[in-house]
């Protein structure tokens, strides 16, 4: 099996299937995933008499719930299975298994034409209509029945993808598309990049991932990974006795316009709780004498600044005057370690010069657009670029020569090279104004201890989640988490995180 992380895309799935399918007798994957299904069922049911309602669609994926229906009856619980499909144009393997379900005490109702009023008195649902071959938006039974999945008040759980999702992208098929809202996923195979990003959290819940002993051999590389401390912990040091503020880099953060001061108030915060050695805050408006909650931080005008002496963070509140302009000229021209952030991204989608600027820049940067500045880089809209946030993270990285986080649920990470990376943690209370200063600056003080951009974005982006995940279990947010507080919280965590995986290297 590929690694936990690893993910595929639907095109790799189906080769690595047709490759299996040709070598094992008939049914057998399939039986695999019914056994996987069920034993995951089980482990969702509160008792051995849980009522458990199983739908299956017109596919291999009908096959596999019916499957998991069976040995779940012939476990002794009450399961009751609707087919939704026409029998006699079942897929050879799914007809194989509803054969095989008839001498077991499953409760088969073949294509329901109405559905019960009853609503209750279900422990589980499993969802069977559809996965990787769904082709069209959920209509007719197949939309009402998701419908009515989605207002049940019982455990969830999807086989291979929860009908309606598409496995790519997370995006909900159609334009009036439904899905099924799933609790659970057990995905088959290997796990595909939709079920952690756009709507793919919201849509699959938690995913596990059964991979039906398939010979790791088989699988071609990975188009994509979820983000992990195992992928940047190579880069968290711990600090010598013998270090001075000068060991762990400045950052300086370029923005401020005026009214919009506090947006790089908040990412030059996050920087000096993340461990940069120096933090300035550089305002294209006039600078305050000094940030009265954090007075460490040295406020100054921008247009005067060196910006060649650290990491430099540039857009927090920067506006896109003129002035903005030409300090954003002269940060390009100081080939510093660099984050480039909300309006350093939309002066430079405005400019074919910076924009060539920035393609020939070789030290690390880092890209942090959300969909809307993705879009105006890409010049599409941003519903193009939520179509597919893969494809677009990794159009920007090759386009800018950069590592990009495209944000949002299920933020995207991508390099130039194309590889890329999904990152898992985070929830809604991160959708609040100047959560997006504190990822820059959190990428930032990472840059200027040394981290290379690939880790600084994985880093900053799983510990941003992270950090918001361990507030929300706190009971502060989602509702009402603030930039500010995420901050100390990231502090945290990094420590934390040093902890525990650095070696005893010292750096220099
Ligand atoms: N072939 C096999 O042996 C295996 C298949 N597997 C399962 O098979 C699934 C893929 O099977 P299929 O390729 O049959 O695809 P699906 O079962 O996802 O559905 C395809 C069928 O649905 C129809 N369809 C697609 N969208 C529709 C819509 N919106 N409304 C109505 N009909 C629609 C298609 O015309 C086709 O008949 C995987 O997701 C996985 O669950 C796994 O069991 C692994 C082994
Ligand atoms: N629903 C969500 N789930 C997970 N992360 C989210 C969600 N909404 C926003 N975020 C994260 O919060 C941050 C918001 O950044 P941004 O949109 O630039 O806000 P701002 O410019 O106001 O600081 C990004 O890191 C984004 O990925
Ligand atoms: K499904």
């Amino acid at each position: 099996m590929p690694s936990q992380s690893a993910l595929y895309a639907i095109a790799d799935i189906r080769a690595v299937e047709q490759t299996c399918l040709a070598t094992l007798s008939e049914g057998t994957l399939m039986q695999r995933a019914g056994k996987a299904a069920a034993e995951c069922a089980l482990g969702l049911l509160p008792n051995a008499s849980s009522r458990v309602l199983a739908v299956a669609g017109p596919g291999n994926n009908g096959g596999d719930v019916i499957e998991a229906a069976r040995l779940l009856a012939e476990h002794g619980l009450d399961v009751t299975l609707w087919l939704c499909a026409d029998r006699s144009s079942l897929p050879a393997d799914a007809a194989r298994m509803l054969e095989n379900a008839r001498s077991s005490p499953l409760n088969i109702v073949e294509t329901p034409s109405a559905l019960p009023d009853n609503m209750e008195g279900w422990n589980l649902v499993i969802d069977g209509l559809f996965g990787i071959g769904l082709t069209r938006p959920l209509k007719g039974l197949y939309g009402t029945l998701a419908e009515w999945i989605n207002a049940l008040s019982c455990p969830v759980l999807a086989l291979d993808v929860p009908s309606g999702l598409d496995a790519d992208t997370g995006a909900i098929v159609g334009e009036d598309g439904i899905a099924i809202r799933a609790s659970h996923t057990i995905t088959f195979i290997a796990d595909k990049p939709g079920l952690h990003t756009l709507h793919g959290r919201d849509y699959a819940g938690h995913v596990h991932v059964a991979s039906l002993d398939i010979d790791t051999n088989l699988f071609p590389p990975a188009c994509a990974h979820l983000n992990s401390v195992s992928a940047f912990s190579a880069f968290l040091k711990k600090r010598p006795h013998n270090s001075h503020k000068g060991s762990f880099g400045d950052v300086i953060v370029a923005g401020g316009a005026p009214g919009m001061a506090g947006a790089p108030i908040l990412a030059a915060r996050a920087a000096a709780k993340c461990g940069a050695g120096r933090v300035y805050a550089a305002f294209i408006g006039d600078p305050p004498a000094y940030d009265s909650a954090q007075p460490e931080l040295m406020c100054r005008a921008a247009p005067s600044m060196d910006f060649s002496t650290g990491a430099v963070v540039a857009g927090p509140g920067m506006g896109t005057s003129r002035e903005a302009h030409d300090v954003l000229a002269a940060i390009l021209h100081a080939s510093s370690p660099l984050v480039l952030d909300a309006d350093a991204l939309n002066l430079i989608a405005a400019e074919p010069g910076l924009q060539a600027r920035l393609a020939e820049l070789t030290a690390p940067t880092v890209m942090t657009p959300h969909p809307l500045e993705a879009a105006r880089l890409l010049q599409s809209s941003t519903a193009d670029v939520q179509s597919d946030r893969l494809h677009s993270a990794r159009a920007l990285a090759q386009r800018f020569h950069a590592v990009v986080i495209l944000k949002g649920s299920g933020s995207v990470i991508a390099r130039p090279d194309g590889e890329a990376a999904i990152n898992t943690t985070g929830n809604p209370a991160l959708a609040t104004a100047g959560t997006g200063d504190v990822l820059a600056g959190i990428c930032g003080a990472l840059l200027a201890q040394g981290f290379p951009a690939w880790q600084a974005a994985l880093a900053a982006t799983w510990l941003h989640g992270h950090a918001a995940d361990t507030l929300v279990q706190q009971g502060i947010g989602p509702i009402g988490l603030t930039a500010s507080e995420l901050i100390p919280a990231v502090r945290t965590l990094l420590n934390q995180l040093t902890e525990a995986h650095a070696g005893n290297h010292i750096p220099h």
